[in-house]
């Protein structure tokens, strides 16, 4: 097993002074579905934004955030070649950050845009198979159908997929959800939650999927990571993650992340792509 995903000694102030991750190790493998879960204001964004090198770590320190063996930064400097590294990262924002006004084939084909010349890009000119590419992704998420349309005219739930979409023409092998079903209703919630199962399952992508209620994550990851005032508190299966535990974990703040059973959590578990089952390992 290969590691995806390599996080060393992990720390963030913002220049207002706020402390918003503190000392942060993570390691992951390949194939994993990992739910990162965490009251509001726990770090959990600002976690996968390092990840992706689209935020900074503290400069002069010794972190390290490595993708796939490759440097995404150091000591607060993100690596020359980021751009290599990005192409392998997909990342699925809680917006969506579709292009309104673009049609949806569009918008799933700027995640080709990584390997196409920056004049055919510009140009908006997209080879017939590169076409046919993206409406494959669009049929696997289940909107081939919507595939002329403006992104602003599908609904909320759709245009999450067609954002994971992008991710699949990208071939993106790490995918980072930040919050990807937080404004989306029940039904396309499981929608979305069942693509990014399906998509760590079929291709063996890894996944790193950002929750606010830990039925889901419970639900959908083997693995769950819980950050608690820019901490990790607990890493470890999921199965272990007992409402008493996130009392323990959490105080009072566990009610926000303890939500009563959602239609989300009652149907059956999808399996991850390797089974993988960490060893519980609980930090202080
Ligand atoms: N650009 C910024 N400048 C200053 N503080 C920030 C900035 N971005 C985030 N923070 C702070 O860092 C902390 C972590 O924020 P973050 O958005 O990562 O949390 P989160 O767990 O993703 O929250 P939510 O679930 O509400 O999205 C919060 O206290 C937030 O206010």
């Amino acid at each position: 097993m290969s590691t995806a995903l390599r996080i060393q000694k992990l720390n963030k102030h913002f220049a207002n002074g706020k402390h918003a991750l503190r000392d942060i190790n993570l390691t992951v493998q390949r194939g994993e579905m990992v739910a990162l879960i965490g009251a509001s204001g726990s770090g959990k964004s600002t976690l996968l934004r390092h990840v992706a090198g689209l935020v900074v770590a503290d400069s002069a320190s010794d972190s390290l955030i490595e993708v796939d063996g490759r440097c995404v930064q150091q000591g607060g400097r993100i690596h020359r070649d980021i751009r290599q590294v990005r192409s392998q990262v997909g990342f699925v924002f809680q917006q969506f950050n579709l292009v309104d006004r673009l049609p949806v084939l569009m918008n799933v084909l700027v995640g080709l845009l990584h390997r196409t010349p920056r004049w055919r890009g510009w140009l908006r000119m997209f080879k017939p198979h590169e076409r046919a590419l993206a409406l494959e992704a669009l049929a696997r998420v289940g909107i081939a159908d919507c595939h002329a349309q403006r992104a602003s005219t599908l609904s909320g739930g759709q245009q999450q997929r067609a954002a994971i979409a992008r991710t699949l023409v990208q071939g993106a092998k790490v995918v980072l959800a930040d919050e990807p079903i937080a404004s989306l209703d029940p039904e396309s919630s499981r929608k979305v939650m069942d693509i990014l199962a399906r998509i760590n399952r079929e291709d063996g992508s890894t996944v790193i999927v950002s929750l606010h209620q830990v039925d889901v994550a419970i639900k959908y990851c083997p693995r769950v990571v819980a950050l608690h005032q820019g901490r990790v508190v607990y890493d470890g299966p999921s199965a272990a993650l007992t409402p008493d535990l996130l009392r323990a974990l959490y105080g009072v703040q566990a009610d926000e992340i303890l939500v009563g059973a959602s239609p989300l959590a009652a149907a059956p578990a999808a399996q991850p792509a390797n089974g993988w089952m960490p060893p519980l390992a609980q930090v202080a």
